[in-house]
């Protein structure tokens, strides 16, 4: 089957959550020992979390970190603060276990899977998973990042990731990327796709200062008016001004929601992995957890573009999944709310009394 064919049966797979299960897990919550929606924002999430995985009493023990590594063309126009060898040499700091996400996903008790989809470097190790589409984008300031086919290829490489994991037992994924350059991609994308202008969407990454800053919103219009991707297609908007990591996890998103499984959603690079997971797949939406508002400038316009509703803003800017791991503490906290605690019958706690109701 073409790589196109099989994109599009995973896509067909994404049916939507369970409304009816979302249903009396709300009924459950509902009779709860405390007032009506006193848990707030952890009283919705349950209920999706019900909904996504179909589980009345969801309960997500086995969870992975699924961080994509890709290197990008453009960094040659100086729009990062860190050469692009940063790039391979942090996947060997993940593979070692010292990096930010490595401690937070050992502290959430989530695996961390690192991917080579992109790396423009010969990377070996053991617990590498190998799935090198191609050695990095092309400079998109000067023509496509990429082809087509190979932001599909790179797409499918996420689901195949998830898949397998899923068949491991994986419950909860986590989005993650590493890749110097990845956050002008990412605002070429969120440019492309939702109008946003270039000025409004790029941020400073890891850590341009304010020259470079504007380069980064020139090399970012150039990219937009060179390439001219379409708006209403989003692999070609991936292909021409995107990343094989932002594609990556493209597809780890579609094939967790095509699994009923939810996916936590990092930060800028992620978020605009699941605007382009939207476009190709609006049912997808429904398995997204946003866990966090990156300090990158344009991702709280883009979450609200998304409709995404952030649970964490703890001024974070640094990828990896790091941002996703710890809001895996709240999912869990969420679980444990809707297993554990007493209703207002099994405690002999009296209900409050309706409003305007007069007790005699
Ligand atoms: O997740 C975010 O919101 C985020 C915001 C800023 C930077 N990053 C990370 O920093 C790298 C990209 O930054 P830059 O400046 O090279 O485009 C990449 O490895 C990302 O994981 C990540
Ligand atoms: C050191 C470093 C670690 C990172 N992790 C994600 N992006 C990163 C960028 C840099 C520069």
């Amino acid at each position: 089957m073409r790589n196109e064919q099989v994109l599009e049966q995973l896509i067909r797979r994404i049916t939507g959550p369970h409304e009816q299960v979302a249903a009396e897990a709300a009924a459950h919550v509902d009779i709860l020992t405390k007032p009506p929606g006193s848990l707030g924002k952890l009283e919705e999430l349950v209920i999706r979390l019900a909904g996504i995985t179909g589980q009345s009493r969801p309960c997500l023990e086995r969870r992975a970190v699924i961080v994509m590594a890709a290197d990008h063309g453009v960094v040659a126009e100086g729009v990062s603060a860190f050469p692009a060898e940063v790039t391979p040499q942090m996947v060997l700091n993940f593979l070692a276990g010292g990096a930010a996400v490595n401690v937070l996903a050992r502290h959430a008790g989530a695996d961390v899977l690192c991917v080579d989809i992109g790396v423009n470097a010969d990377l070996e190790h053991p617990e590498l998973i190998s799935r090198k589409v191609r050695k990095g984008t092309a400079n998109m300031a000067k023509g496509p990042a990429m082809t087509r086919d190979e932001a599909i290829q790179a797409i499918l490489v996420g689901a195949e990731v998830v898949t397998s994991e899923v068949d491991r037992g994986t419950q909860i994924f986590v989005t993650g990327e590493m890749g110097i350059g990845n956050t002008t991609a990412s605002a070429a994308v969120m440019c492309a796709l939702t109008g946003i202008s270039p000025a409004s969407a790029v941020g400073r990454g890891t850590g341009i200062d304010d020259v470079g800053l504007q380069r980064k919103a020139t090399v970012v219009s150039q990219a937009l008016s060179l390439n001219a991707p379409h708006a209403e297609d989003a692999l070609d908007v991936l292909s021409k001004v995107g990343g094989l990591e932002i594609a990556g996890l493209t597809g780890v998103i579609l094939a967790a929601s095509a699994n009923g499984c939810p996916v936590v959603i990092d930060g800028f690079i992620s978020t605009a992995a699941a605007l382009i997971a939207r476009q190709l797949a609006p049912a997808s939406t429904a398995y997204m957890i946003a866990s966090h508002t990156s300090d990158e400038s344009g991702h709280a316009a883009l979450l609200r573009e998304m409709d995404l509703k952030p649970m964490l803003d703890l001024n974070m800017r640094l990828g990896e999944g790091t941002g996703g791991v710890l809001s895996l503490h709240l999912i869990d906290a969420a679980c444990r709310i809707l297993n554990e605690m007493a209703t207002f019958a099994s405690a002999g706690v009296s209900h409050g009394s309706s409003q305007g109701e007069v007790s005699s």
